[in-house]
């Protein structure tokens, strides 16, 4: 539980430090690749000091109760997994395509509907999505520098939007999605 977590949070550039007395092997990688830091002990009361968010995923219900009081009263976001009522924040399911995040939740009601939900959206939302977005946001720069006035921009954004581009570069012909890029702006 405590790895999967990690994984979505490093994916979100964040600084994570674990404190476990025992880890993954996926979790030995990310520390070994400088991506997260394992402090390789029990939780201390004190630990929480300067960290913005907490996830509690211990196999011990008394460690669990100790973290969210101690994140309660530092005034932490926390989450302590599978125990909503120790949660002041819910973890949801996410789509990430590059810079496209889709986030997925169904409040707690059901989280495997997240789960389904998200492996839908994979589907249409392909990994093209990702160098899509990349040109898009190039295209729109220009945009923004070549028309005075948002009427005018956003037509341009549109015609872009409206090029085919997204199939070109679904099936790996990116020049030609540049090209087409040029000539709608
Ligand atoms: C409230 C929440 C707390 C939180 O913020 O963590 C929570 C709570 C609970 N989950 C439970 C079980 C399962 N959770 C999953 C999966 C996911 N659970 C996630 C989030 C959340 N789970 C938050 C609500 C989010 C929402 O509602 O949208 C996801 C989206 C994100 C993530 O965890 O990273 C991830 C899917 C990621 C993906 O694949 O896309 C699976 C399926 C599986 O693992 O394959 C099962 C087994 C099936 C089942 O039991 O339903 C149980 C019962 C435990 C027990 O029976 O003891 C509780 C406790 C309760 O409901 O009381
Ligand atoms: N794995 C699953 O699919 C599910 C897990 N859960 C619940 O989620 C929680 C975690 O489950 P898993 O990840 O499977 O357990 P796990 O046993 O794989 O991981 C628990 C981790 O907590 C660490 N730990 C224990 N005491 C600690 C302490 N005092 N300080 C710091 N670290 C400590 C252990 O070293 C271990 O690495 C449990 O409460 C479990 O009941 C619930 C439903 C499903």
């Amino acid at each position: 539980m405590a790895q999967r977590k990690v994984e979505g949070l490093v994916e979100s550039q964040a600084s994570v430090t674990v404190i476990s007395p025992s880890t993954t092997r996926a979790l030995d990688t990310l520390a070994a690749q400088g991506l997260i830091r394992i402090i390789r002990r029990e939780y201390r009361q004190g630990d929480l000091e300067g960290t913005f968010l907490v996830i509690s995923a211990t196999d011990d219900e008394e460690i669990n109760q100790a973290v969210f009081a101690e994140a309660g009263e530092k005034g932490l976001l926390v989450n302590v997994v599978d125990q909503p009522e120790l949660c002041n924040f819910i973890v949801p399911s996410v789509v990430r395509r590059g810079d496209l995040v889709i986030s997925i939740s169904t409040s707690g009601k059901c989280p495997v509907l997240a789960k389904r939900v998200r492996k839908q959206i994979e589907k249409q939302y392909g990994p093209e999505y990702q160098e899509y977005l990349l040109l898009l946001s190039q295209a729109r720069e220009k945009i923004k520098a070549s028309y005075k006035t948002e009427q005018e921009r956003g037509k341009a954004l549109e015609r872009v939007m409206d090029s085919g581009i997204l199939e070109l570069i679904r099936v790996g012909k990116k020049d030609l999605a540049e090209e087409t890029i040029e000539r709608c702006i």
